[in-house]
């Protein structure tokens, strides 16, 4: 690509002694920057590219887009670099994103299962996300749920050749940061809304602003009903709905153990009959998510329901250890909306206890936290407050915004070594109870202060109980 061609991409102006300059590759981070590279200059929550500039030349970048050039030799101004960004690299790389069909999944909860539910449903498909992306042989971790858009379109590339569907979370992040510019979505789903990330959007109005606008006008869509976000995001001729009313698919009978779910749904006036390993009411509703998104690009009944009846687990999403008549289950919930579902279900499976360990993440939103706690204190009847990722917040605090939402004091234990808090429920635990441990599912870090630490929950339930997860 010659640097003059993105003239007509985004509107920028190109000086006249760089249009004809071949462009060797795009980064926002200075120090990936490699000669002829462009470099996009990103006005950050934590610093200013434009600080990088100097840097980004002496590795010889062959110009810099920033949205201020004053002073800046080379220098192409943007109104918006996020957004010019995403289209510029979907052209650099040849719009991957066009010739698969991508999937974009959005909402608060729910997203990693029903991208993991329709890998099993799709034979040659990807999938990016909270625990990495995948397909094919390759497993590969990632620093956010939804990638800067360069990189999204290094993965379409990378995933081309083995995949014909990838199925993608979309942060709100990633939509208000622009991560997701250029990208072609083939459909999109919204599964639900409830409170997280107010730390960011300060209210559920603005949180919900952005989740929705990531809906444009022509987009066909998979939309959970009962939500009232969702509701909104209805559109006659390109809308599939989901929920327990009226919407085109539908549960006409459920039951639920501690193996997992018994289901019948109504898909568009058909039955559809599964059998599901996964817990928990909230995962019907992924489960229609992921059917709905099935039946659009017309796979079949029998495919649908073979696959779902035989897929295992999401790692760290209700994932169960059993020993000796108790029960441990490490899972990902880590807003109130979450907790609650997850106690709520553990609630109706356990036949003695249920002790509940957990903390809450620093540097987020910390409105949720008591909420969180009073989730804990209606449903659990031991709850031991720990650390999830303190990142930079003092871990007394982040316990104490807990520890304001319960009123049942004499239910609180605290240990704020996530270990030892965890040792200490699985010793208590008799046979009958239920351990669920909350907030950290399949991550195998905790991050305290700036520096990240080994660290799994799995692993320590694992190691502790010498079983592996069910
Ligand atoms: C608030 C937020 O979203 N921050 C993300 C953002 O950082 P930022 O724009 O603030 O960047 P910055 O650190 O201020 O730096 C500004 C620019 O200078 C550049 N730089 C910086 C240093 C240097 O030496 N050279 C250089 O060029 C950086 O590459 C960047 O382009 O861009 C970074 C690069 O893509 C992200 O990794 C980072 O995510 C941070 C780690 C984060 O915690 N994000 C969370 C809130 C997030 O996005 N979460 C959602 C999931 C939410 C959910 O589903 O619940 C997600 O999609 O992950
Ligand atoms: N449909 C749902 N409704 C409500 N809660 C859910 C739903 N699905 C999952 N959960 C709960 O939310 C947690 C996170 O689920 P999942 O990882 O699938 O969501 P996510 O949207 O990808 O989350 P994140 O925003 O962190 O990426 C689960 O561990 C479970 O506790
Ligand atoms: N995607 C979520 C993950 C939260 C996980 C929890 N363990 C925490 O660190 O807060 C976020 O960025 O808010
Ligand atoms: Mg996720």
């Amino acid at each position: 690509m010659l640097l003059g061609e993105i003239e007509k991409i985004c509107n920028l102006q190109v000086s006249e002694n760089l249009k004809n300059k071949e462009v060797k590759g795009l980064t926002y981070d200075s120090r990936k920057v490699q000669e002829g590279f462009v470099f996009f200059s990103i006005k950050g929550q934590k610093t200013d590219g434009n600080l990088f500039i100097d840097e980004a030349f002496s590795k010889k970048a062959l110009a810099v887009v920033s949205q201020d050039c004053s002073g800046i030799n080379n220098c192409i101004e943007a109104k918006d670099t996020r957004k010019c960004m995403g289209e510029i690299a979907n052209y650099f790389y040849k719009e991957p994103s066009k010739s698969l069909n991508v999937v974009g999944i959005t909402g608060t909860n729910g997203k990693t299962t029903t991208t993991y539910l329709l890998k099993s449903i799709f034979e040659k498909s990807g999938i990016i996300g909270t625990t990495g992306y995948y397909f094919d042989s390759i497993a590969k971790k990632l620093d956010n749920t939804t990638p800067e858009s360069i990189d999204l379109n290094e993965i379409f590339l990378e995933m081309k050749p083995f995949v014909n569907y990838a199925f993608m979370e979309v942060s709100s992040h990633a939509i208000t940061f622009e991560r997701i510019s250029g990208i072609d979505f083939k459909l999109k789903v919204f599964t639900n809304l409830s409170q997280d990330h107010l730390d960011f959007y300060q209210t559920m109005e603005n949180y919900a602003k952005a989740k929705a606008s990531f809906f444009k006008d022509n987009d066909f869509r998979v939309i959970n009903t009962d939500d009232y976000v969702g509701k909104s995001l209805f559109k006659k001729g390109y809308t599939i709905t989901y929920g327990f009313q009226s919407a085109d698919i539908y549960p006409t009978h459920y039951e639920f153990d501690i193996n997992g779910l018994y289901l019948k749904l109504n898909v568009f006036g058909d039955t559809y009959e599964i059998n599901s390993h996964l817990l928990g009411l909230y995962n019907i509703y992924n489960i229609m998510a992921a059917v709905g998104s099935s039946v659009y690009f017309g796979v079949s009944k029998s495919r649908i329901i073979q696959a779902l009846s035989s897929f295992k687990n999401v790692p760290g999403r209700l994932e169960k250890f059993i020993k000796e008549g108790r029960c441990a289950v490490v899972d990902y919930a880590h807003t109130d909306d979450a907790v609650k579902n997850v106690l709520t279900t553990l609630r109706q499976l356990a036949k003695n206890r249920l002790i509940v360990v957990f903390g809450a993440g620093g540097d987020r939103d910390k409105t949720k936290r008591p909420k969180m706690g009073k989730a804990a204190n209606d449903l659990a009847d031991i709850i031991i407050i720990t650390n999830d990722n303190p990142r930079t917040e003092d871990p007394d605090l982040i316990i104490s915004d807990i520890v304001n939402g319960i009123y049942n004091h004499e239910k609180i234990i605290i240990e704020k070594d996530r270990k030892l808090a965890m040792i200490k429920a699985l010793e208590m635990s008799k046979e009958g109870d239920i351990v669920a441990i909350l907030g950290k599912g399949h991550e195998d870090y905790q991050i305290i202060g700036d520096k990240k630490y080994h660290f799994d929950d799995r692993e320590v339930v694992r190691n502790f109980w010498n079983v592996e997860s069910k």
